[in-house]
């Protein structure tokens, strides 16, 4: 019911304008807020009392009033309180004005950050009601208005009631405000109604009960009559317990009222609306019920013959971010500006570039007609068109001879540039910027991405953001030779999904075997990391987790796969759409499903060490997972081939490669030469499909990084991160030593389950009988034992040799004899 309760808080709650998600500013505006309802009411109280001496000072110019400091009026809060209490109050709703500090207390608890009523629903209820009131009180204290300064209805009320007065009479208009009343109540309070015909109905009854005893008596005295007659007819009842339970009822109608009032909790409503629109059935209760029990009885029928109309009613969406709902996201000022430090590329070293270019192509007898040149953060593009008949080769071929020429490392010649018509010389400049991670965060493209996994990761030769989504990749492989910016590269995209994703919306699984290079991130366990159940370390360090770890998510991909089936859905954007929209119900199995990004850094020292062992899972994972969210990031600092394999490489499409120290090396990385002659420092090629883009990553130094980690850990958390699935080696048990004296209580059921279905599958078994995996690990274990299923195979289901129920009976008898 909390859950419930919390949900609606969230969905009905107004859309934060942006200025609003600073919390800094949200708790000046919040004390603001405070203080001016404190203001105001003061002013109100004030008026109630001095309105009358002030008045004549209150019907001059506004302007007039504020400006001439020689108008002194009597309300404690000066000129200001005195306008505004006479505008709300006299000339607006009257007494029913005061409603307005509701309201903005309402607001002020909000921007503190506190969940209470919706401000939406307290706005339209205190502006209907005081709408109503002020018609009421102007109609039912016309003669107030002449005899005393207040307007107990305001200007609003009396025109309203004079007008409607004129109309339909005295009759009519209060007809007409009763009216009124009802409708407010009946479409401002759900279940109103059915709460009123259950008073109504109590009281009908209360009064027929009151006549059984005594018929005469007045209904204040009857109740007391029916609590002695109750007294003498049940003398072991005390008075206490009777004042007692009067006191319960008229909690639960207090309760239940209270409730209705609660715009923020319909869920809540929805069980009153049981209890209030149960009618007895004649036929059922002819007769008044004897005691507690039989009422007790019917009340459970009421329940589940009310559980139709719960149904009915449309549930609020689904917020996942609802159980961390007061998470801020991290804010710009825990990164720094390295930019400050950036020098420009000169005219004079871009006009000496331009003239070695064009003399050494002038020594090979290539002329050109135009060159352009585009100042990127690390390399300039020049961009050259050859004069007609010359041949793109030629060019290419002088990539060396430009670069003895310019005396500069890291030439590279693109030629043609794709869709462009030119041929692309790639200088470095003199002096490389660095490119702040903060400026990349702060780009409007970033901001503004629409991406499921949004990963910024630094600017293009143009200066143009460059932003990717890993959803889409579906993988990343990153390779470079050592100390050429991997680091930092896995540091920035982390940072921008922290900077963009919910802790309910994205989990890490982080494999480090250096040990060092994650570790910094183990501060957000809690918030943003998935690990193995009962492992202390949510950062996996050790070559036999990690192969734990990579067949867990094989689990946990199976079992999400099995969810989407379950659902009809293609993808977790779909599925979580069904879950979000309450079309899943949690009760068979689902649940929200979050994204979960697997890093490996160095994954050249778990191929060395485990081989096939990681492969294989990491292969899986990298086939299928793309569709339930599982997205892989490996880096290496050794692009070999026989650590980026075949296997590897045809599920990796997107490759960011950074410098490294052959052709053949950026060939086994990106399937081109180039990242050869990259300079270091963050300067890299991006592989997507056929696009190569020279890209400078962004810059993130370790201690924004902690600053980023710290933040997000000092706010609430999970209780722990998020479990994967237990994973237990099926093929860890030597068969051999299996007893099937001691064998599972659920042993043969299984065997029946697996013979008649033909699936020798460990999953089938955990979830036909819902017990944990371990256990399911166990009966297969025995079933192969006894040569019903066959042994483990990978990742596929094992084999069952045993074909009908038949020969199962026969081998049953045998091996349990
Ligand atoms: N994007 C960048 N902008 C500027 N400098 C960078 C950038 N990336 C890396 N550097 C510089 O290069 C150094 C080494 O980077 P990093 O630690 O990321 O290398 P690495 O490839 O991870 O090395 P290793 O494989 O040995 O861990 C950094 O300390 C930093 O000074």
């Amino acid at each position: 019911m909390a859950k419930k309760r919390n949900t609606k808080a969230k969905t009905i709650g107004f859309k934060k304008p942006s200025f609003l998600v600073d919390e800094r500013i949200r708790f000046i505006l919040g004390i603001s807020s405070s203080l001016f309802t404190i203001y105001l009411g003061l002013a109100f109280v004030s008026f109630f009392f001095t309105g009358g001496a002030d008045q004549s000072k209150l019907d001059i110019q506004l302007l007039d009033l504020l400006v001439n400091s020689g108008i002194r009026v009597e309300n404690w809060t000066g000129k200001t309180g005195a306008f505004l209490s006479n505008l709300l109050i006299n000339k607006g709703f009257g007494i029913a004005a005061c409603s307005i500090l509701y309201v903005l207390t309402v607001l002020s608890i909000r921007l503190f950050g506190i969940k209470t009523h919706s401000l939406k629903k307290s706005v339209l209820y205190t502006l209907l009601f005081s709408i109503w009131c002020s018609v009421l009180l102007a109609f039912l204290f016309v003669d107030s208005a002449s005899t005393s300064f207040l307007y107990l209805g305001g200007i609003h009320g009396y025109f309203i009631s004079e007008w409607l007065i004129s109309l339909i009479g005295n009759v009519g208009t209060l007809f007409a405000i009763i009216i009124c009343f009802f409708t407010l109540i009946a479409f401002g309070f759900n279940n109103s109604v059915s709460n009123i015909k259950k008073l109504f109905k109590k009281k009908v009854k209360a009064e027929m009960n009151d006549l059984e005893e005594d018929d005469d008596a007045e209904e204040e005295i009857e109740n007391e009559a029916t609590f002695q007659d109750e007294l003498l007819t049940n003398p072991n009842q005390t008075e206490e317990t009777h004042y007692q339970q009067f006191d319960i009822e008229l909690e639960e109608e207090f309760n239940s009222e209270f409730e209705d009032e609660l715009p923020i909790d319909e869920t809540n409503e929805i069980d009153l609306d049981i209890e209030s629109d149960f009618e007895p059935a004649p036929e059922t209760n002819t007769q008044k019920p004897e005691d507690d029990d039989v009422e007790l009885t019917i009340e459970t029928t009421r329940i589940r013959e009310e559980s139709v109309s719960i149904n009915h009613t449309p549930m609020e969406d689904f917020d996942p971010t609802l159980d961390l709902s007061n998470y801020n996201y991290p804010g710009l000022d825990l990164l720094e500006d390295h930019h400050i430090n950036n020098s420009e590329v000169s005219k004079e070293e871009l006009e000496s570039n331009k003239i070695k270019i064009v003399d050494t192509l002038r020594n090979y007898k290539i002329e050109i007609t135009q060159i352009k040149a585009t100042i990127g953060p690390t390399v300039t593009l020049y961009e050259i068109v050859p004069a007609p008949g010359v041949r793109i080769s030629k060019i290419k071929n002088l990539e060396d001879d430009i670069a003895l020429s310019l005396a500069a490392l890291g030439i590279r010649i693109i030629a043609p540039i794709p869709g462009r018509g030119t041929i692309g010389i790639e200088v470095p400049n003199r002096t490389p910027e660095i490119v702040s991670m903060k400026n990349i965060i702060a780009s409007k493209k970033f901001q503004e991405s629409k991406h499921a996994l949004p990963v910024a990761l630094g600017k293009t030769i143009s200066n143009e953001t460059y932003t990717l989504d890993l959803a889409k990749m579906p993988h990343l492989l990153v390779a470079g030779a050592t100390g050429q910016g991997k680091s930092v590269g896995l540091n920035a995209i982390i940072t921008s999904l922290l900077y963009k994703k919910h802790p309910s919306q994205l989990k890490f699984v982080l494999i480090d075997p250096k040990k060092v290079e994650l570790n910094i991130y183990s501060t957000i366990e809690k918030h943003f990391l998935a690990k193995l159940p009962e492992e202390e370390e949510a950062i996996i360090t050790d070559i036999h987790k990690v192969i734990a770890t990579l067949n867990s998510l094989c689990v946990e991909m199976d079992a999400r796969y099995d969810l989407l089936k379950k659902a009809h859905a293609r993808n977790i954007i779909e599925y979580n759409k069904k879950f979000v929209t309450r079309k899943l119900n949690p009760e068979n199995g689902h649940r929200y499903l979050p994204y979960i990004v697997v890093i490996i850094d160095e994954f050249a020292d778990l191929i060395m060490t485990a081989g096939k062992e990681v492969e294989t899972p990491i292969a899986r994972i990298a086939q299928l997972a793309r569709a339930i969210g599982i997205h892989m990031i490996i880096a290496t600092q050794r692009p070999s081939t026989n650590i980026i394999t075949g296997v590897i490489k045809a599920n990796f499409p997107a490759r960011i490669a950074f410098k490294v120290a052959s052709m053949i090396d950026s060939r086994t990385i990106l399937d081109s030469p180039g990242a050869n002659q990259l300079i270091g420092r963050g300067d890299m090629l991006i592989s997507v499909g056929s696009d190569l883009v020279r890209v400078q990553c962004a810059f993130v130094d370790t201690p924004e990084v902690e600053a980023l980690t710290q933040y997000i850990q000092k706010q609430q958390a999970y209780p722990s991160a998020l479990m994967l699935p237990e994973f237990v080696a099926e093929s860890s048990e030597n068969t051999a030593d299996i007893d099937l004296q001691k064998r599972d209580a659920l042993f043969e059921e299984a065997a029946r389950l697996v013979v008649s279905s033909q699936q020798g599958s460990t999953s089938a078994i955990q979830r036909r009988f819902s017990i944990g995996y371990n256990r399911a690990g166990r009966i297969v274990d025995q079933l192969e034992a006894a040569g019903i299923v066959g042994p483990f195979e990978g990742s596929k289901a094992r084999q069952v040799l045993v074909t009908d129920e038949y020969s199962l009976e026969k081998l049953l008898s045998q091996v349990l004899a």
